[in-house]
């Protein structure tokens, strides 16, 4: 089901369409209990196509001013005394900033009341000021209680857990320790934590408390399985990732604490915790989000050190989080063989209170010296493969040539009418978003609706018409990816646009933004030197988004005329050469149908910031599944291009896998490993 977001921005999110039922969240068929559900949410908003323009930090000040509402400024949200508090409870409680419990956050507007839990976006409490209703709904993500099946569920395996010292077996509680690597972990730990052991699903069980210590909202299950020398872990929630919103280890926290270690892990925060006596959290989704509304659960530490974890991605995630939380209260520590994530450094008996002194100040003024950069620069030296990007699954010859999909690049994609672009780009962001990169799809030419059947398609790799019986299992991965679709269709402003790109940024940590396709930015000029100029302007503003914000932006761009039988080229881009300028990569999609035929396609990587490789491989296309693998049995070949004009030689290819030539163009052909989804997998 689609829903808008209340607030009004113009994003649309996928929420809960599920016939989720126990065994497929891996739990042991012992558990379940009747048939697969589909369950539908209650109150679903009309879209709103409308823009509601984002409100600043200063608009807000302003208003509460204006309304002689008193407030104070914190590191990212406004506190004022709540309306959804009755005086008679205000009385009750004690002191200035027990009033003041009312946190509206800076960069949304949207408030939540500690006291009460109540929610809702700066529209609504607007409405409420002004007396147009209650404005609030009781908290939509931490207050509101859980769906009644979800709550029987998470009653009946808290049950059904135990504390790992209460096992029957001291072998069978070894092996859970040892699985788990918790053999420093003390019961004690385990005990404070309140973390239980579920014996069927040899899972370990996280449980998620009301703020206001008032009951059992959710769980979180690990489990562990061992691949030859690596042990896999494996996570269920309950409720689904997408409104599960626990800060693991909160009831622990007292109100005076200033200082407060976050972690990615609820193991991480256990080995933390004891090795150090700090106040530890872990976040609901690891490195993945930090949902804006914990912000206010974060409001009252002065100092936050983020331990997110041992790679690259953990240190990403850490700085992009460390700007919500307000970069000049923030520490990080950095990734490094002596600095592995928390529970691990406590099994190599490592002292953690010295690496947490060790860590570094996320906040620094616009002007550095190479010292404050030498750390970063040998971290993406010695982490080569992670500092490449995320490789995609499905075009291992982009990998080739790219390296990976990296943050904060801008990618400009053309190709001739027709020829594919949409069909292509929306397979090569799915095949990232299963991996894990928050995506945020701006189709302003065709219908999300049309648009995520493509997805769909290309997600089960296959015609779904002809399986409606398995749509539900396909749709139900499909909702747990984390993909947002902007509302928008048709011409927009590209103010708007960056606007609601800003928000996604801040409110799903979105880190690639797909734009198909720039015209529709363009306004109505007549004339071309207008277009030109609008064109490099938009350009320019996506240009900056993608640093600023660390994000990838991935821009498809139409071509100009020119005559049907030439191939395209990096000139062949729109507009003045500011497009190609601005962008890291530049990809063509070749439609050589002439020659080739419909269906045979090839992508061309005209150019490349990161290591200069650039070539061209072909793409064949699948009418049923809508995708672009290469057929298995394509033997390697390697053509030589000479210029952007196009291929000038052919000859086979030494066939040496892997090995791209520096700064040479390259064809590339080979062996595709055709992207198998395996239902029982997780889509995270
Ligand atoms: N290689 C291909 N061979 C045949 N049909 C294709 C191929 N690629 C895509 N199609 C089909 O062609 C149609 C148009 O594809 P798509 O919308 O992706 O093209 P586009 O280049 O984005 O178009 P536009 O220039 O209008 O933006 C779709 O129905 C798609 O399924």
């Amino acid at each position: 089901m689609w829903v808008l977001l209340r607030g009004g921005y113009p994003l649309r999110i996928l929420l809960p369409l599920r016939g989720e039922w126990m065994g497929q969240r891996g739990l042991p068929r012992s558990l379940v209990i009747g048939p697969p559900r589909r369950r539908y949410r209650k109150e679903a908003l009309p879209a709103l196509e409308v823009p509601v323009l984002p409100v600043t930090a200063t608009e807000i000040r302003q208003y509460l001013r204006a309304h002689g509402i008193p407030f104070q400024d914190g590191h990212s949200c406004l506190r004022a005394p709540s309306p959804f508090v009755k005086a008679l409870q205000l009385k009750d409680q004690t002191g200035a900033t027990a009033s003041f419990s009312l946190f509206i956050d800076k960069t949304t507007g949207r408030f939540l009341c500690m006291s009460s839990l109540a929610e809702g976006s700066w529209e609504d409490f607007q409405a409420s000021v002004e007396g147009q209703g209650d404005g609030a709904r009781e908290g939509v993500l931490l207050g509101e209680a859980p769906e009644a099946e979800d709550s029987e569920e998470i009653r009946r395996i808290w049950d059904r857990a135990i504390p790992l010292w209460e096992l029957p077996e001291p072998e069978e509680a070894q092996l859970a320790r040892v699985m788990f690597g918790l053999t420093k972990v003390t019961d004690d730990t385990l005990r404070r934590y309140s973390v239980r052991y579920l014996r069927p699903a040899r899972s370990l069980v996280f449980p998620w408390f009301s703020p206001g210590g008032m009951g059992l909202r959710g769980l979180k299950l690990l489990s562990a399985e061992g691949q030859g020398n690596e042990v896999h872990y494996k996570e269920t929630t309950i409720p689904r990732p997408g409104v599960y919103c626990n800060l693991f280890g909160l009831p622990l926290i007292s109100r005076r604490d200033v200082e407060v270690v976050l972690t990615s892990r609820e193991l991480d925060s256990l080995a933390l915790n004891q090795s150090t006596g700090l106040p530890t959290l872990a976040l609901p989704r690891g490195t993945a989000c930090l949902p804006p509304a914990l912000l206010p659960y974060l409001e009252q530490f002065r100092r936050i050190v983020l331990w997110l974890g041992d790679d690259l991605r953990s240190w990403e995630a850490a700085k992009l989080f460390a700007r919500k939380l307000n970069p000049k209260r923030c520490s990080l520590v950095r990734p490094g063989d002596q600095q592995p994530r928390p529970l691990e450094a406590l099994n190599r008996g490592l002292n953690l209170s010295r690496i947490l002194r060790t860590a570094l100040p996320a906040w620094h003024k616009s002007i550095v010296s190479f010292r404050q950069l030498r750390e970063e620069v040998l971290g993406e030296l010695s982490n080569v493969e992670q500092a490449a990007g995320i490789r995609w699954n499905r075009f291992p010859d982009l990998n080739r040539l790219l390296k990976g999909h990296r943050k904060g690049e801008l990618t400009v994609f053309t190709g001739p009418t027709g020829s594919g672009k949409t069909t292509f780009i929306s397979e090569y962001a799915l095949d990232l978003c299963t991996q894990g990169v928050n995506t945020l799809w701006g189709s302003f030419e065709i219908s999300n609706v049309r648009l995520a059947r493509v997805m769909l398609t290309q997600f089960a790799v296959g015609r779904l018409e002809e399986q409606l019986d398995r749509y539900d299992e396909w749709a139900d991965r499909f909702e747990d990816l984390p993909l947002y679709f902007m509302t928008f269709h048709g011409q927009q402003s590209i103010r708007t646009v960056i606007d609601t790109m800003q928000h996604a940024v801040y409110v799903y940590d979105i880190c690639h933004v797909v734009i198909d396709n720039l015209q529709f930015m363009m306004g109505h000029e007549q004339l071309s030197t207008d277009r030109i100029a609008a064109q490099d302007y938009i350009v320019g503003a996506f240009r900056k988004f993608a640093t600023d914000n660390s994000c990838h932006v991935t821009l498809v761009i139409h071509p100009r005329k020119e005559d049907d039988d030439k191939e395209l080229q990096t000139a062949s881009i729109f507009g003045s050469a500011k497009a190609s300028q601005e962008a890291d990569n530049v990809l063509i999609l070749q439609d050589r149908k002439l020659v080739t035929g419909p269906g045979k396609r090839y992508l061309q990587v005209s150019k490349n910031r990161f290591d200069g490789d650039v070539g061209v491989f072909p793409l064949e296309f699948n009418k049923s599944s809508l995708t672009f693998s290469i057929p298995p049995k394509s033997k390697a070949r390697l053509k030589k291009v000479k210029d952007d004009n196009g291929l000038v030689t052919k000859k086979p290819s030494s066939g040496r896998k892997g090995a791209v030539p520096q700064n040479s163009e390259t064809c590339l052909g080979q062996a595709h490993h055709s992207y198998q989804p395996n239902p029982s997998k997780p889509s995270r």
